[in-house]
């Protein structure tokens, strides 16, 4: 049985309260923090860079997860590890290197993952994954939160799934399937059957009244359509 985790995306957080918001969800049962890092550029939003990272750290003991959707990748790499970064996470179309800058991951200190758009093919993983710890699917556009899932990523995450189970096959190393967009109470179930182990929800979450409930709802559903498996 995978860990299954909930990682609140804090896009959806208030941003006037960043601090308190990141630690009220750390204390409501969140298991990282989603840190989504936009350019204008790569993305046509424009969203927080290192210094917001290093200023949240002391508001969780979580693991920070860093998506950084930015063109070029490796400049800023080294600048999330120094401000407290855990997972760092790319889109390999922004990357020059995609090897490289994996392995820079890696060499400061910080796990690392490829990210997927909706259109992305999973080819990209092909001759890598030895050097990924994290496969992040995206099941809308990147830019903003509060999209609709598309639905056709849940046979997305079946075939990530099935490409990461047949690795663990011949390597014994578990590679975690993370998604993102439009993650809520009636679609995380589903998404867990698929074979997804970690969950990005942002306005799920942080629209919700109660922080601790949604959670432990999210987990409930879970729960509910993995057990029978
Ligand atoms: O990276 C992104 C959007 O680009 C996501 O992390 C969103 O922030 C998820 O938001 P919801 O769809 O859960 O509201």
């Amino acid at each position: 049985m995978p860990e299954y985790r909930i990682a609140p995306s804090i896009l959806s957080a208030d941003f006037a309260r960043l601090g308190e918001e990141v630690r009220n969800v750390s204390e409501a049962g969140a298991s990282l923090i989603h840190f989504d890092v936009m350019d204008n550029h790569y993305v046509p939003n424009l969203t927080i860079g290192p210094l917001v990272c290093e200023a949240i750290r002391p508001y969780t003991d979580l693991p920070i997860d860093v998506h950084l959707m930015v063109k070029p990748v490796d400049r800023i790499i080294p600048d999330f590890a120094k401000a407290g970064a855990n997972i760092i996470t790319f889109h390999p179309e922004a990357s020059d290197h995609v090897d490289r800058s994996l392995s820079l991951i890696r060499e400061h200190g910080c796990q690392s993952g490829l990210v997927f758009t909706p259109a992305t093919s999973l080819d990209y993983l092909d001759y890598v994954l030895d050097k990924v710890d994290m496969v992040l699917l995206m099941s809308v556009n990147p830019g903003f939160g509060g999209q609709k899932f598309i639905p056709a990523m849940m046979d997305k995450a079946r075939a990530a799934r099935a490409k990461l189970d047949k690795y663990k096959e011949q390597t014994g190393r578990h590679i975690a399937l993370e998604i993102d967009g439009g993650v809520k109470v009636d679609n995380i179930g589903e998404l867990a059957a698929a074979g997804v182990d970690t969950f990005v929800a942002g306005s799920a979450i942080f629209g919700h009244p109660d922080y601790k409930a949604i959670i432990a709802e999210m987990h409930r559903q879970i729960a509910l359509h993995t057990q029978a498996q």
